[in-house]
């Protein structure tokens, strides 16, 4: 049978659109469709299991170290490296940030992706670029399609910079937006605030000064996604996102009480059941890169702090790192959103070792490069998956630009 609920949408055409014939998914024509498009459907060896096992990952109550508590922040720092030596994901709970802006960051999300397609469209995502209201990348990719809507804005953490993530809203959207904007900027402002925490707590985690990368982040520019999943009724050949490591450094996650997302651990899909109260956090290739040098370093006071960064160091030094695979799936009845804050560098800081640490035993194991090569790179060239960071490491170094 046919499939019509693929809407024709004019937008700024480009060659590449050619093929997909400016498709845009229409949710609130497929949602309820007993098939799906076959641009849908994912390859036997990728469809989900819609059901997974419960992963426990640990519950850290950040409130005794943001007290400034320094047992707790040990006690914090503890399980924060313990979860980064076996998958990399920690919830946190008591992290500081208001529930009510966390309450009104949902509440505008469901006013925004229940407008007509037409409205979203203002804020259409243009090929190559990861800003905008994008529906489940039609024009950018032909196959393996995300069951989601998202939209995507930058956060600069730097008080001189005049990008604010309201103007961006309000531009795009139109005055009446004014409020959504300011939400969305205090829930950024919130949640640079948390990473820049938790940053500390991972420098303590690795044995390296509590502020090194808290300086490092300090004037992050980062990316702030909305993911917005409606139900679809074939939830086991299609997902939400598809299996991929963040290439960014660090995501904060709020899920709200639908659940879908799913970690690969120990060789199997387990599933992070949704918590409202907590944040679930993950680290990224950006920050698994950061961490190398600190490896280096000092490998001396790396065994005697723990055992932890020990063997975070041989399997980082090595670039076996597989850290982190995760995907979000669908569901038949309930849409599903999730807000995702991914912590980014400044433009203009280099992610790399520094020389003099590097020597026969201690070989470079990625190249110098900077955050905004390696988001092109994901926007121009190369779907975010789990193999990101190795193939953007192979192109540098084929002096590709
Ligand atoms: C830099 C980025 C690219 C993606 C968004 C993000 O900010 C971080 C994760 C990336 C992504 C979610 C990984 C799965 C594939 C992807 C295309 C998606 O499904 O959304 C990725 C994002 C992208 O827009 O390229
Ligand atoms: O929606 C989710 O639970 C996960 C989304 C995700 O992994 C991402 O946007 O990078
Ligand atoms: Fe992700």
């Amino acid at each position: 049978m046919a499939i019509d609920c693929v809407s024709t949408m004019p937008h700024h055409p480009t060659p590449r659109d050619e093929e997909q014939k400016h498709l845009v998914f229409d949710a609130s024509l497929l949602n309820y469709h007993p098939h799906i498009p076959k641009q849908f459907i994912w390859p036997d060896h990728e469809k989900p299991s819609v059901t997974a096992p419960q992963l426990h990952v640990p519950l850290i109550d950040l409130r005794g170290f943001l007290s400034g508590d320094p047992v707790a922040a040990m006690e914090a720092s503890r399980l924060v490296g313990e979860a980064c030596q076996h998958h990399g994901f920690f919830l946190v709970v008591n992290h500081g940030v208001d529930d009510m802006l966390v309450a009104h960051a949902h509440a505008y999300m469901d006013n925004f992706f229940e407008l007509p397609l037409t409205d979203k469209q203002r804020a259409h995502r243009k090929l190559g670029e990861h800003c905008g209201y994008a529906s489940s990348f039609t024009g950018r990719f032909s196959s393996k399609l995300p069951w989601k809507e998202t939209l995507s804005f930058r956060y600069s953490a730097d008080k001189n910079s005049s990008k604010t993530v309201q103007d961006y809203l309000l531009h795009k959207l139109g005055d009446e937006f004014k409020h959504f904007g300011k939400v969305y900027q205090d829930y950024c402002e919130a949640m640079s605030k948390l990473s820049l925490a938790i940053m500390e707590l991972l420098a303590m985690s690795l044995g390296v000064r509590r502020s090194h990368f808290r300086e490092f982040f300090e004037e992050n520019e980062s990316i702030m996604r909305l993911n917005y999943y409606p139900p679809c009724q074939k939830p086991d050949l299609a997902l939400g996102t598809g299996p991929h490591c963040d290439p960014t450094s660090l995501t904060i996650l709020h899920q709200d009480r639908v659940g879908g997302l799913q970690v690969f651990v120990d060789d199997e899909w387990r599933s992070i059941s949704p918590n409202l109260e907590a944040f679930v956090v993950n680290i990224g290739d950006t920050f698994k890169v950061n961490t190398i040098f600190i490896s280096n370093i000092n490998p001396i006071l790396h065994n005697v702090y723990s055992t932890v960064a020990s063997v975070c160091f041989q399997a980082l030094a090595n670039g076996r790192y597989k850290s982190c695979l995760h995907r979000a799936v669908v569901n038949r009845h309930t849409t599903r959103k999730s807000l995702a804050f991914f912590l980014c560098p400044k433009g203009d800081k280099v992610v790399a070792p520094p020389t003099e640490l590097v020597d026969a035993n201690n070989p470079r194991v990625y190249p110098d490069f900077t955050w905004p090569m390696l988001l092109e790179f994901t926007q121009k060239h190369y779907r975010a998956d789990m193999n990101t960071l190795e193939v953007f490491s192979n192109w540098v170094q084929h002096s590709h630009i």
